[in-house]
């Protein structure tokens, strides 16, 4: 009897664009289907991968070297990866991911305009040929999502970038989603949240079968 194979789908998108309130419906969705599935987020995931976050978004007096930031989200995802997505997906669970390597590409790469075939090579030599199976691009003006996010906590090293290296980390995105159509899913996080999530269902049952 051949076990059933476990999806891998990522929620991406800049800041406040809705992902927290976004996976809560996805999560719920997966659970009334009785989908077993394993709820989890980029940097982090693992003790130690959790420890390389909050170095990553504390606020610190040294200008954080980009690749060095590059180096330690790679380094987070490898001890991810071998603790819980590798496992997971090997035993038919779904994994669901609140980022992975597509906010690298936008954000070290986008962002922080580092070599994306840097960013490609590491890609390669951490995950070997494993890519998520669906990607869900919540896309937002970064204005109004900063807005969005300023409502929920205090803004940490990331999310107190200037304007311009949000709009880079968006045109980044929607550059691997025009690249990649078929695994992408760029979903107006502009709308309400009712009409949001109908499109999520959509793909969330394309996934199924
Ligand atoms: N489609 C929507 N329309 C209006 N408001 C929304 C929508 N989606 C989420 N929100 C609201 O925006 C705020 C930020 O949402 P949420 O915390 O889910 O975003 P996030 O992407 O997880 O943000 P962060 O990365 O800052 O944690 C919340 O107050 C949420 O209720
Ligand atoms: C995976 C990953 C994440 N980041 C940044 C993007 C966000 O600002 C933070 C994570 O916080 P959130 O709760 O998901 O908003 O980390 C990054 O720069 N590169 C990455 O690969």
């Amino acid at each position: 009897m051949s076990m059933a194979r476990g999806r891998f789908i990522t929620l991406e998108g800049g800041e406040g664009v809705g992902k927290s309130t976004n996976l809560l419906f996805i999560t719920d969705w997966m659970r009334s289907r009785g989908i077993e599935f394993v709820q989890t987020r980029e940097p982090g995931g693992t003790p130690l991968a959790e420890q390389l976050r909050a170095l990553l978004l504390e606020h610190r007096e040294e200008t954080v070297d980009p690749t060095a930031e590059l180096l330690m989200v790679f380094a987070a995802r490898a001890q991810h990866l071998a603790e819980v997505i590798r496992p997971a997906l090997a035993r038919g669970a779904w994994v669901i991911c609140d980022r992975f390597t597509d906010a690298t590409y936008a954000y070290q790469g986008g962002g922080r305009g580092l070599d994306l075939s840097l960013i490609a090579q590491l890609e390669q030599t951490v995950q070997g040929p494993l890519r998520p199976d669906r990607v869900l691009l919540l896309d937002l003006d970064p204005a109004q999502g900063l807005a969005r996010a300023a409502t929920t906590g205090a803004a940490d090293r990331f999310e107190s970038e200037r304007l311009d290296f949000f709009q880079k980390v968006r045109e980044a995105y929607l550059a691997r989603a025009d690249a990649d159509p078929g695994r992408y899913a760029v979903l107006d996080a502009a709308r309400p949240l009712a009409e949001v999530q109908q499109r999520l269902e959509v793909e969330l049952q394309s996934l199924l079968g």
